[in-house]
């Protein structure tokens, strides 16, 4: 439940999915949207970097935004295959996802990478959303709760504000395997941030949304987004389909 002043978000994260077909999709989502909704909820697609550029202009004259998956640190320069967040901004997008847990597995990203990947989305107006979660090995052990503070705490830029960052709680044993935390665990998790976060950066702190991500579907979006501090979504295999993803936005619906 996002408490008053903290307006929910509803974000897909596409992963390595998508072609030009695609963009049916993001047609889908953006006439399936009610103006009622997208007054009390925003909304974000962030597509493969590919079809950046033809989601922003698909979206064009809704308040949809759409964001990259990741990005160099740098602005520019001498790193073959990399994107920066000016490159990002330049296109049109305005959000991009730091640090999700399949680059720190896949791609070795360290927290220090992952805050100066926040500084880049930063420097380049693009609001981060810094990902943070816990294995499941670390949940058995007890260690959610140290691990994603421990993620928090080097990942965010210091002086962050609700305009530059969102956090996302993401266990990673939760994404794509249908499984949840129980509501009371998520709200355990996300009243920890919660208190990180209003001590770092004080009454802006209180601002900043926390997502919650890993298996949300349109049948259990209404309970994980009631739980306590959950201020939105981030959304990976159900954010493919147009009805799924718009399914999960109308859990806002009043
Ligand atoms: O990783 C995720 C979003 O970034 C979550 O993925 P799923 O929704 O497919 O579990």
């Amino acid at each position: 439940m996002a408490s008053e002043g903290r307006r929910p978000l509803v974000a897909g994260n596409w992963k390595m999915n998508g072609l030009r077909s695609s963009i049916a999709t993001v047609e889908a989502i953006r006439d399936g949207l009610s103006p009622q909704l997208l007054a009390d909820i925003d909304v974000l697609i962030c597509p493969p970097a590919t079809l950046v550029s033809a989601c922003v202009e698909a979206v064009k004259g809704s308040p949809i935004a759409i964001g990259g998956q990741n990005l160099h640190a740098r602005p520019n320069g001498a790193f073959t295959g990399s994107i920066s967040a000016e490159m990002f901004a330049d296109l049109g997008a305005s959000y991009v996802i730091v640090g999700h847990s399949e680059r720190r597995a896949y791609h070795y990203e360290t927290d220090d990478g992952v805050h100066a990947k926040a500084l880049g989305a930063r420097r380049a107006g693009l609001r981060g959303i810094i990902c943070v979660g816990e294995t499941m090995e670390e949940r058995q052990q007890g260690r959610a709760l140290d691990i994603v503070r421990a993620q928090l705490a080097i990942g965010i830029p210091k002086g962050a504000t609700a305009e530059d960052t969102v956090i996302a709680y993401e266990p990673v044993w939760a994404i794509g395997s249908g499984r949840t935390p129980t509501p009371k665990e998520i709200a355990e998790v996300h009243a920890s941030l919660r208190e990180m976060l209003d001590k770092m950066a004080g009454t802006e702190g209180a601002k900043i949304r926390i997502l919650y991500g890993g298996s949300v579907k349109p049948g259990n979006a209404r309970e994980l987004m009631a739980v306590e501090n959950v201020d939105g979504a981030l959304v990976g295999g159900a954010s493919l389909v147009a009805e799924d993803f718009l399914g999960i936005c109308r859990a806002y619906a009043k």
